[in-house]
């Protein structure tokens, strides 16, 4: 029995009545209890039903929800387990009763008011919120909207630009347009819609506004992404001259931009999680700040852009809404599409990719799952659909172009590493990932990792850093500049002597193997880890039906990890579950807003 195992039995059995079967059942870990009998026992509440309340409050942002719905929550609590259980035996309290008694409580202020006295717990309707994550989202809602004020522009001169950047109207030019003639936009779509060739003519655009060249940040949740960023700006600003379309000054203008992570952008403090050097009182010193892949934004990390924001500076979020959200709590760009404000853009004509991809994901994105069915079926050459249930072992078998796939591109990215080609290591390991929804079991990475080893066989060398190991950072190092989901590997630098290879900038960077902290060999990865890159071929593991991480959004996000090639692994059933069941986040964002 592990050490957490240990915790939750023995705190199992000192908690009380209602919240023990709630927490033996799964639905509250020992830390939900344990910090809601503190903030109870500190403020002198008895009441098990409010503790009860405080738990399930404190459990929601651990599972991405801003708050917990006690009206609903007996409907849609679920448990992470491969196997469906039955909450409906739990104690629930009668919701009415319930919510007449937590309204009473000294651990909770009720109503939208701001109050003097600080209480742990927010109580909105049936919303009960820590009271934190309530103050974090009013803040969002009042900076955007005192963002999404339109600006004066040069109306002349920016049709001139928009027609000279864009060949032919629609929603890229649009976007421009909204970009420049608003302090807020947000352009959403899917991969290849051109979301970041957009960003590059919206800065030229704002950048042939006037004759004082604005300061620009760009940004992304990682490190990963922001490079990405940066380049696609950089080429887009060179092809943009090559065909006329761009001066040199824009041009030299585009090609000084540098692209950060958000941390660094805010000014990331060692030893704090959410302080900033740029906030409220030090706001960013930029014009225009622009974020990719804002999918990946919470909503803790959303306030603190926000609010770091210059009054009068532009703020651009770019992303899909379709993509699998933050895994802390919030679905902030979700939220904020949703609202469907004059500020925001769907880019909806996808410019890359293949034919059978690019039919496959809108329809599941759309919650179609009979198109997506066809669309697996139809015979598309750049899609290869196995429908196996890959927790079976008699799947096996039936896995042979998973097999074959992954030996092939380990074998490549093993055969540069040996030779000391780091550019070509890198460039193999990009060729081929195994995709799961789940780290652990049948389904599960670690599971796949061990079989793609087994199946190397004696092409893996011996020891830990053998050349062509394919690495994943699990954690930001920021003395190192390697951030959570980057990917690197394993090459002999000279006889008997390795490095560990990253990417910087588009060039190979070298690291001694001891300074690495949080590494794992990566044939496979999560879907949640996969998100912000793309693999030539993308081989994607879909677990159980009843697996209650299997969500629209996690289908998505992991057959649009495919640039030129998808295997899909799966039952029809489980694909049909996955495309019924939308991520439904509790997140009072929209509606704070101004929406609905
Ligand atoms: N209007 C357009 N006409 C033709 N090609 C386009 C157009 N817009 C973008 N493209 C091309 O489509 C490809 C994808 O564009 P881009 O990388 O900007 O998309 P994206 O939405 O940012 O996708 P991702 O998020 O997957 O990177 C690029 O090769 C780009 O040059």
């Amino acid at each position: 029995m592990s050490a957490l195992d240990d915790f939750e039995v023995r705190h199992a059995l000192r908690s009380r009545g209602v919240l023990r079967e709630f927490n033996a059942i799964g639905v509250l870990t020992a830390a939900d209890v344990h910090v809601a009998e503190r903030l109870a026992a500190l403020a002198g509440e008895e009441d098990e039903l409010i503790v009860l309340a405080a738990a399930l409050a404190v459990r929601a942002p651990r599972l991405g929800h801003v708050y917990v719905d006690l009206a609903t929550i007996r409907e849609t609590a679920t448990v992470d387990s491969d196997e469906p259980v039955d909450l409906s035996e739990l104690p629930w309290p009668q919701p009415e009763a319930w919510l007449d008694r937590v309204r009473e409580s000294v651990l909770v202020h009720v109503g939208e008011r701001d109050a003097p006295d600080p209480r742990p717990l927010r109580l909105v309707d049936s919303a009960l919120y820590l009271d934190r994550y309530w103050r974090e989202e009013g803040q969002v809602a009042t900076d955007l909207r005192a963002l999404g004020q339109a600006e004066s522009v040069n109306t002349l001169q920016l049709d001139e630009s928009l027609d000279r950047l864009f060949e032919r109207p629609g929603a890229q030019r649009d976007a421009a347009r909204i970009a420049v003639e608003r302090r807020f936009a947000v352009v959403a779509g899917g991969p290849g819609t051109g979301k970041t060739t957009t960003v590059a003519r919206i800065v030229a655009a704002l950048a042939e506004q006037g004759s004082e060249l604005p300061l620009v940040a760009l940004a992304a949740p990682t490190g990963k992404a922001a490079t990405r960023l940066k380049e696609a700006v950089h080429a887009e600003a060179l092809r943009l001259r090559a065909e006329g379309r761009l001066g040199d000054r824009v041009r030299d203008e585009l090609l000084a931009l540098n692209a950060s992570t958000l941390h660094r952008l805010l000014g990331w403090r060692p030893g704090s999680h959410s302080r900033f050097r740029h906030d409220r009182g030090n706001r960013l010193p930029h014009d225009v700040v622009i974020v990719d892949e804002t999918s990946m934004v919470s909503l803790t990390q959303m306030a603190r852009l926000v609010e770091a924001v210059r009054p009068g500076a532009r703020l651009v979020l770019v992303g899909d809404p379709g993509q699998l959200t933050s895994i802390e709590a919030g679905a902030v760009l979700g939220d904020i599409v949703n609202v469907r404000g004059p500020g925001v853009i769907e880019l909806d004509v996808v410019h890359r990719g293949q034919e059978g991809i690019k039919t496959l994901a809108p329809a599941i994105r759309n919650g179609d799952a009979d198109a997506a069915i066809d669309a697996l079926r139809h015979g598309y050459a750049d899609i290869t659909w196995i429908p196996v249930d890959v927790g079976e072992p008699e799947s096996l078998a039936q896995l042979a172009p998973i097999r074959d796939g992954a030996v092939a591109a380990a074998t490549e990215v093993i055969e540069a590493a040996k030779a000391g080609q780091d550019a070509a290591a890198m460039a193999a390991l990009g060729t081929f990932r195994v995709l799961c929804a789940h780290r652990r079991g049948p389904h599960g990475v670690s599971v796949w990792t061990a079989r793609i080893e087994r199946w190397l066989g004696n092409a893996i060398g011996r020891g830990r850093w053998y050349p062509g190991r394919p690495l994943l950072v699990t954690k930001n190092d920021y003395g190192l500049d390697l951030y959570n989901g980057d990917a690197g590997v394993v090459v002999t630098t000279a006889p008997g002597k390795v490095a560990a290879v990253f990417e910087r900038r588009g060039e190979p960077v070298h690291f001694a193997p001891s300074r690495l902290n949080a590494i794992e060999t990566v044939y496979a990865m999560t879907v949640h880890k996969s998100q912000g890159s793309q693999f030539a071929t993308a081989a994607v593991l879909l677990p159980a039906a009843t697996s209650p991480i299997l969500t629209r959004e996690l289908l998505y996000t992991a057959v649009t990890r495919a640039n030129r090639h998808l295997i899909l692994a799966g039952t029809e059933e489980t694909i049909r579950a996955a495309v019924a069941r939308p991520v439904a986040r509790a997140s009072g964002l929209g509606r704070r807003m101004g929406a609905h």
